[in-house]
């Protein structure tokens, strides 16, 4: 019974308080999982066992830390199905892609457990007879994590993998909504052999105290934030104070751009990959579609008739293709982007697949006749809705693309290698996707520029963000 595995993976005393939150098995009503909030103080005494731990796991070897790794890795691997079935009973997304980011998210544990053993120093030729010259790498030191709801276990392993492999210990603040398959992905963690101290997952009661808390304890050297850009400036103002390291992962505007020689076939199915997944609640999402002329009505009517195909239910029925989004507060505000935008002269195209009436569902939805004033084209709708601009030429489609505060992602299909060249370099963003609608993976440094933030994830670059660089030179020789 799934629901006694899931209970399995949290430990004991998560389950012992009344005023968390539980996740009920819609199968049968049953309690399968429950979160207890942390107060402040609690919190603060993780963050001081956190520190106190952390001097030990440094001393470990490299090779020590990256088989502890590795066996988190392969226990995630084992409980796949619990760990994805949690998901989506937490976020409501299709348990297909509840797998999907289990699989992302353990393989930037993989990932990071071979990086462990790559955090190398430099001996630097020496400018004098007598002196030489060398660097150390060494880690940050204690680390707070704070994440968002659309991806609950993979924002954490994009952080919580590289702080271990660099030798730091870390606390993580999961989203309010979405705190189990943290909690589980915690518990086996210390199953594989992370110290409990050296790495905690932590509800928080008060989730704008305890980031207050990260911003403000001295013993926190570093902040690693994912969530919206309106709450990672508050965080980058307060963190300012005591010159903590930072990594921001925030808000994006993703202009998907369809170029009149794209692969029809090729661009409408990355389209949909890209704006639907996850009901659209993604920050690398194409947010807006620039079309050239050419190909602009061709490309509307085969994504408004894929769109139209989309299975839009409960992510735990198999069928759903797309799940609700993650409250009504949110449909709400999606509603209110495209009614807006129909107000200002868009137009809905072709026919919508039906929604669920229970649940914070929006169907999805296909606007044309769009253009870069509409607010539609300049804020983050975080949901289901295809926003698509008519453009004529290239030099125009870049200027568009480029008129935004943010600096996440962008997309262009075009089959010509040197327009390709010329968007990847001419495109202000941190990724770009060419001829393809789905980019994330742990082997690349994911992050932004402009008010998408800084600091980069996976990779090899992704260690640099939880380490410090030190140099030494040894005189008198
Ligand atoms: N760049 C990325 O990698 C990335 C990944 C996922 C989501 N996001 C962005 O996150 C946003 C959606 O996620 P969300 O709704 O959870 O974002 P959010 O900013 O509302 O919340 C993110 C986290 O911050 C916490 N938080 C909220 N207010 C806070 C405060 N005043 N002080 C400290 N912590 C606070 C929340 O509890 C949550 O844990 C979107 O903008 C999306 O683009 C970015
Ligand atoms: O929502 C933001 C995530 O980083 C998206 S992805 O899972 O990394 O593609």
């Amino acid at each position: 019974m799934m629901a006694d595995s899931a209970l399995g993976l949290l430990r004991p005393d998560t389950l012992d308080s009344q005023d968390g939150i539980g996740v009920i098995n819609p199968a049968d009503g049953g309690l399968i999982a429950h979160a207890r909030l942390y107060d402040i103080g609690e919190i603060t005494a993780m963050i001081e066992a956190a520190d106190a731990a952390r001097h030990g796991w440094a001393a470990r070897t490299a090779k020590d830390r990256s088989d502890v790794l590795r066996a988190w890795y392969d226990l995630i691997v084992d409980h796949a199905e619990e760990l994805a079935l949690l998901m989506t009973l937490e976020s409501g997304k299709p348990l297909a892609e509840a797998r999907a980011e289990v699989k992302y998210g353990a393989a930037f544990i993989e990932w990071f457990s071979e990086e462990a053993r790559r955090a190398y120093g430099e001996v630097i030729p020496s400018f004098a007879t007598d002196k030489r010259v060398l660097t150390l790498r060494q880690p940050v030191g204690t680390c707070a994590a704070i994440t968002p709801w659309n991806f609950p276990l993979a924002m954490i392993t994009r952080k919580v993998a590289p702080a271990l492999a660099a030798g730091c210990s870390i606390i993580v603040k999961p989203a309010d909504a979405t705190p189990l398959s943290a909690l589980a992905l915690e518990t086996l963690a210390h199953r594989a052999g992370v110290p409990d101290t050296l790495f905690r997952v932590t509800p928080a009661r008060n989730s704008p105290a305890a980031g207050d808390l990260f911003c403000t304890h001295p013993l926190v050297r570093k902040i690693s934030f994912t969530g919206s850009t309106e709450v990672g400036k508050v965080i980058m103002a307060k963190a300012a104070g005591q010159v903590k390291r930072l990594s921001l992962e925030l808000g994006g505007n993703a202009p998907f751009i369809v170029f009149d020689d794209a692969d029809l076939d090729r661009a409408v199915a990355g389209a949909l990959a890209s704006r639907f997944r996850n009901a659209g609640q993604t920050c690398v999402c194409a947010n807006r579609f620039l079309v050239q002329a050419g190909i602009h009505d061709a490309f509307v009517e085969r994504l408004a008739a894929a769109v139209a195909q989309l299975r839009v239910d409960n992510g735990i029925n198999a069928s759903s293709t797309m799940g609700p989004l993650i409250d009504d507060r949110a449909v709400k505000r999606v509603s209110g982007l495209v009614a807006r935008a129909i107000e200002e002269g868009a137009v809905r195209v072709g026919g919508s697949a039906t929604a669920p009436e229970a649940g914070s569902f929006h169907a999805p939805v296909v606007l044309a006749g769009v253009t870069a004033e509409m607010a539609i084209a300049s804020q983050e709708i975080f949901g289901p809705v295809a926003p698509v601009l008519r453009f004529e030429d290239e030099a125009e489609a870049l200027r568009i693309a480029n008129d935004t505060p943010f600096g996440l992602a962008a997309y262009i299909f075009t089959t010509d290698a040197a327009r390709q060249w010329r968007m990847m370099e001419g495109l202000e963003y941190g990724m770009v996707g060419v001829n393809d609608g789905l980019i994330s993976t742990e082997v690349a440094p994911f992050g932004g520029v402009k008010e998408s933030g800084f600091g980069r994830e996976g990779s090899s670059h992704g260690l640099a963000d939880y380490m410090n660089v030190k140099y030494c030179l040894v005189g008198g020789l």
